[in-house]
């Protein structure tokens, strides 16, 4: 059904002027209403299967083919980051809807007491994304480190020429690794760096003593500390009003220029203008960035030029192992909504 609903494009419309998008679609199930464009898209199309043994998906684009006469259909929406906008116009279209799922830990794109106030529910898929973004988090650092990716271009274009003094990276054994937040993400990174000999430093609003002695990092109270002191800076808090642009001209001018910034939480944690400067300056030595805003970076976005960054269009969730237990979750917690029960993954503010 997927599949015949994303094949239903504008010739439709013109379909004799008999059938409605609505009435080719079989309503016998609960109705979804899915992002399935942007980078993350084909999320959808991937594990479209899973869904489907419970719900019909219209997918957003088919959804504004035929708003009018599918708004009553759908009781559930399926957002993926921030492709989808779920603001207070689709809310009020949306007479029969009872959930917003998320696919993803971080809700910062979800006006989440907006959706409330409509009697709608927010969930999202928590703990199932840990790992999957913590190895994210390490491959950006190695990557940067080593200079992974210039040594991919320079194997597939070189003609026998030396390999330019440039291309030598930097040691991650045994260098300092400093953590930005100690929560879920942030300790398996902590985690995966200890074989590395990293000494580990973390910041966070609370002291972590467990999980502190587990991989045995130090607390820096104050971030400043942990900037001076790191030669991979790794960015891992949630996207809020305290943490955006956390990482300015000043956090950045405190860090080494020898060190690293690794951000795979938000993009807005770090102001971007202020990051172009300092790699444009030599502030740090390099960026690497899971995240970025707006995702994608435009075509031509200064960040780009610079041949110190490596950018990653936002998939520290995007392995097949991964993405399928969170839209097995995403089902979960629509069907126990929609079923009357309490879904176990709901989102409280
Ligand atoms: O929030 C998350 O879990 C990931 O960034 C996917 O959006």
């Amino acid at each position: 059904m997927f599949h015949l609903i994303n094949r239903l494009k504008t010739p439709l419309l013109s379909f004799g002027g008999t059938r409605t998008i609505c009435q080719l679609i079989n309503m016998e199930k609960p109705c979804i209403l899915a992002t399935t464009f942007g980078a993350h898209g084909g999320i959808y199309k991937c594990f479209a299967p899973v869904v489907e043994k419970h719900f019909t998906i219209i997918p957003y684009e088919t959804f504004l083919l035929d708003q009018k006469n599918l708004s009553e259909q759908i009781n559930a929406v399926f957002v993926w980051s921030s492709a989808l906008k779920v603001d207070r116009d689709l809310m009020q279209s949306l007479p029969n809807l009872k959930v917003v799922v998320n696919g993803g830990v971080g809700v910062d794109h979800l006006d989440i007491p907006m959706i409330n106030s409509f009697g709608v529910k927010v969930c999202n898929t928590p703990h199932v994304v840990d790992n999957a973004t913590a190895d994210l988090g390490m491959g950006l650092m190695l990557a940067s480190a080593r200079k992974i990716v210039e040594g991919h271009h320079y194997s597939l274009t070189h003609n026998n020429e030396d390999l330019p003094e440039s291309s030598m990276g930097v040691d991650v054994s045994g260098a300092t690794l400093g953590i930005i937040g100690m929560g879920r993400i942030g300790y398996k990174v902590a985690r995966r760096a200890q074989p590395f000999d990293m000494k580990i430093l973390y910041h966070n609003r609370n002291r972590r003593k467990e999980e502190e002695r587990a991989v045995g990092a130090m607390y820096c109270a104050n971030m400043e500390d942990l900037l001076q002191q790191s030669d991979f800076v790794m960015v891992v808090v949630n996207l809020s009003p305290a943490t955006q642009k956390l990482i300015g001209a000043k956090e950045l001018a405190m860090m080494k220029p020898t060190s690293t910034l690794i951000n795979i939480s938000r993009g807005l944690v770090v102001d971007q203008d202020a990051l172009v400067e300092a790699l444009q300056k030599k502030v740090i030595r390099a960026a690497a960035l899971d995240v970025t805003y707006p995702e994608p970076l435009p075509i031509g976005h200064p960040l780009a030029a610079l041949p110190n960054v490596i950018i990653l269009p936002h998939i520290g969730t995007h392995s097949v192992e991964t993405t399928q237990i969170m839209v097995e979750k995403m089902v979960t917690n629509a069907l126990a909504v929609l079923g009357g029960n309490q879904p176990p993954d709901e989102v409280k503010v």
